[in-house]
């Protein structure tokens, strides 16, 4: 596999740090912060930084549930889907991600886009 994009976003250090900057962004934006209000945001983090590896080519096994059983209840909007793609590119921004590598792992989400978004 080519991982190219894995090795963009810093390895898994790179992408650990992008996770940890991109939950406090999430927790304070008000267009989605209260859907993650019971939420264990470790747990989230985790699975976060798995999906994030394996989606850019990197050596990891994402084991969390399918997005579609995860969010399928949430009634999520694509005005918020389109808010956490944001806050994801604040935060690969203030990592220094250069902006073709940021597009690829953008463009890795945007098929999830349909399994998210209910409403
Ligand atoms: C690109 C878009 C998104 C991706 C890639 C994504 C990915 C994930 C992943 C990997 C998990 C962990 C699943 C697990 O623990 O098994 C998760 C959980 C969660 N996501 Fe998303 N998500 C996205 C968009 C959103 C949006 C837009 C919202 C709400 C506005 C949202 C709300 C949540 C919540 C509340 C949880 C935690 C569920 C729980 O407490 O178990 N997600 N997401």
């Amino acid at each position: 596999a080519d991982d190219a994009t894995f090795r963009g976003l810093g390895g898994k250090p790179g992408i650990k740090n992008i996770v940890a900057t991109l939950v406090p962004l999430v927790l304070a934006d008000p267009r989605i912060k209260e859907t993650f209000s019971d939420s264990d945001m470790k747990q989230v983090a985790m699975r976060l930084e798995e999906q994030f590896c394996m989606l850019s080519g990197g050596p990891c096994e994402y084991e969390g549930e399918p997005m579609k059983e995860v969010h399928g209840g949430m009634k999520i909007t694509n005005a918020q889907f389109n808010a956490l793609a944001e806050d994801l590119q604040i935060a690969m921004e203030r990592n220094a991600i250069p902006s073709h590598v940021q597009n690829q792992l953008m463009a890795t989400l945007a098929p999830m886009q349909r399994a998210i978004v209910t409403k």
